[in-house]
Parts: structure tokens; C-alpha cells; sequence
């Protein structure tokens, strides 16, 4: 079973509008609402692919409420725990650029996380855990590690998307994958990435550091994949982006889907490649025909070494 973790779930308000002028009433000119937050886009994709997941993770309020009936359609096993704060909502503006504004998320109890933590009692080595996003703020930031003690010791392997210091820390443990854009791996780093050679310089440390497979997604310009002894490159399609939120979330829904069905690296890669194009060429998460369709038009270079 690959099971999903959320700890700050939200639902994404996007706003579009020409123009914003900041200081100023601006007036939208349209606007949705989508279920959002890093896991729950993973666990969306890869119900579209037809893949079964288990999405785990703390809702609450109205907010978590409607959250839950908007996903009670899609083909996930929602397992999530229930929570007396309200889940948050996370402002996307789409104007000439794109501004979001992300919400720390709500209180959480200790005796909430001891409920969420039942869940990881039962792991088996077929088991991969995606752990997906930022830390709400009342939680404990060491809470992905504690996780990971649980997930390890049941012999399941894990996947990592979050940033900085949480990072840098589970990749000691050896995530299957981790897949940080260029702003996450400069971040993580404390570099200034400026051309392809720093983008694989500072993407081959992730190997070297311990994730079995890394991903360096490169927005509009492609993506990176480093495995033990190579690494690739996979232009970037040509099309309308429509809504590149969640793109990252399914690159990583797209590979973990393939990997665990083929066990060829290349192959999830290009599955990945798909799957965030066709999710930045669609107003949501994108759907499989989409995903089948865009797969025909990657092109993967294997770079010299
Ligand atoms: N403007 C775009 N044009 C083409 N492909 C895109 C575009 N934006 C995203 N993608 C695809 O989605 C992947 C993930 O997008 P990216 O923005 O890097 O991730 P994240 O959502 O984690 O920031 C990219 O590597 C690329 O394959
Ligand atoms: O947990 P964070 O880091 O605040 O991110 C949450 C946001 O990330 C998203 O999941 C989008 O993720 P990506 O664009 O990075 O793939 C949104 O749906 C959500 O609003």
C-alpha cells in the first residue's frame, strides 16, 4: 500500500486577476477553490492513475469538512484524523506572476497526534510512506523524524518532500526518493544554483547523502534524475500552464506509481516527467488521459558523467 501523510492540509483558493496592485482593492475575475496540501495532491494523481493509496493526515472544521466531501470521489482510502482546529486555507493569485500565500494551519492537540500516530502500527516492507509538506506550527518540528523511527522499523520504505533543516535530516535515513525544486535544493544547500553544472553538482549530493533516487524539478525548464551511477535529463514540453500547484506533488506520484509497479528508474522518471506537465497544463491535478498524452511527447537525454 503507498499511504500519503499531510500534516497541514488546505484547501487552495485561487484567485486569478490581470493585474495586482498591492495598497489596493483589486477586483478578481474569477476565482476556485481545490483541494490542496503536498500529500493530498499525491494521493489525488494517483487515484486518477487508478493506483490505490491511503491518505493520512489531520483535518478539521469546515474548512477540513469540505475537504473530506470534495475527496470522498476521487479513488483514495481517506484514513485521515479528525481535529477540533480548522484546517487551513492557502491563497493562490494568479495575475501577470503567480503570489501564494500559505497559512501555518491550526492547533493540534497532543492527544490528535497520539491518534494520527496509531496509524503507523502496522507497516510492512511492501509499504511506501510519502511524506509530504510543511510542519503545521503546533506540531512538533521534529514529528517527520519520529515518524520515520516507526516507518524504518517496520522495514517500509519512505519518500521525503519538505525542506531545509527536515531535509536534510531524513536524508540520513535514505528516502526511495526526495524531490526538491531549484529553490528547495538552494535552499537546502545554502547555495546559489546559476547553471545546469550547479543543478547536478548539488543534485548528486542528494545521493551522496543518502536518498536512493533523486528528482530536481526545474519548473518551466525541465527536470534532473540522479541514481546511484547516472543521471538524466528531461526536456521540458511545450504547452499552456494553466496551474503548476501541485506539478511537484505529482512528478512524485508518477514515479513512486511506475516504481513500485517496474522497478525502472527511467521509466517512473518519464511517468513523473508526465504526470507534473499534465498537472501544470490543467486547472487541477491532472487526469490520466491527460497524463498518457503528454508521456508520448518526453524526451529523456542520459548526461555524460
Ligand atoms: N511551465 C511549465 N512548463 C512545462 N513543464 C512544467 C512547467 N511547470 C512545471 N512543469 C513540470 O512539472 C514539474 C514540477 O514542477 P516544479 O514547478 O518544478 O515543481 P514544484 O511544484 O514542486 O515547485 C517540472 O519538472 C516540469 O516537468
Ligand atoms: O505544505 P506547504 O509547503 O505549505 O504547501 C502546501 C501547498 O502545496 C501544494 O500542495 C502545492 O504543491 P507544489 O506546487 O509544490 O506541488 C498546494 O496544494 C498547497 O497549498
Amino acid at each position: 500500500m503507498i499511504y500519503t501523510v499531510t500534516l497541514n492540509p488546505s484547501l487552495d483558493y485561487v484567485t486569478r486577476l490581470d493585474n495586482l496592485t498591492l495598497g489596493v482593492t483589486n477586483r478578481a475575475q474569477s476565482e476556485t477553490i481545490f483541494p490542496g496540501g503536498k500529500g493530498i495532491n499525491v494521493s489525488r494523481l494517483l487515484g486518477n492513475l487508478g493506483i490505490d493509496n491511503t491518505a493520512l493526515g489531520f483535518l478539521g472544521g469546515f474548512t477540513g469538512h469540505y475537504l473530506q466531501k470534495t475527496l470522498a470521489d476521487t479513488h483514495m482510502r481517506q484514513a485521515f484524523t479528525t481535529i477540533a482546529g480548522q484546517t487551513r486555507i492557502n491563497l493562490k493569485i494568479k495575475a501577470t506572476i503567480e503570489t501564494e500565500i500559505n497559512a501555518t494551519g491550526p492547533a493540534i492537540t497532543d492527544q490528535e497526534v497520539d491518534n494520527f500516530l496509531e496509524n503507523f502500527g502496522l507497516l510492512t516492507q511492501q509499504d511506501v510512506v510519502i511524506l509530504s509538506g510543511s510542519v503545521p506550527r503546533s506540531l512538533d518540528p521534529a514529528i517527520y523524524q519520529q515518524l520515520l523511527v516507526k516507518i524504518l522499523a517496520q522495514g517500509a520504505r519512505f519518500v521525503i518532500d519538505t525542506t531545509g533543516e527536515q531535509l536534510q535530516s531524513a536524508l540520513r535515513s535514505h528516502p526511495l526518493l526526495v524531490k526538491p525544486n531549484r529553490g528547495e535544493l538552494a535552499q537546502l544547500y545554502h547555495v546559489s544554483l546559476d547553471t545546469q553544472d550547479d543543478y547536478i553538482k548539488w543534485g548528486r549530493q542528494l545521493i551522496n547523502d543518502g536518498a536512493q533516487y533523486a528528482i530536481v524539478s526545474l519548473a518551466g525548464e525541465g527536470a534532473l534524475l540522479f541514481t546511484d551511477d547516472a543521471e538524466y535529463f528531461a526536456k521540458p514540453v511545450s504547452g499552456q500552464v494553466k496551474n503548476s500547484a501541485g506539478a511537484g506533488d505529482s512528478m512524485i506520484a508518477g514515479f513512486i506509481g511506475t516504481w513500485l509497479a517496474t522497478g525502472d528508474a527511467l521509466e517512473s522518471f518519464k511517468m513523473a516527467v508526465a504526470s507534473g506537465t499534465a498537472t501544470a497544463f490543467s486547472d487541477d491535478i491532472a487526469t490520466k488521459q491527460k497524463i498518457l498524452e503528454i508521456y508520448q511527447q518526453v524526451n529523456i537525454i542520459p548526461l555524460d558523467r
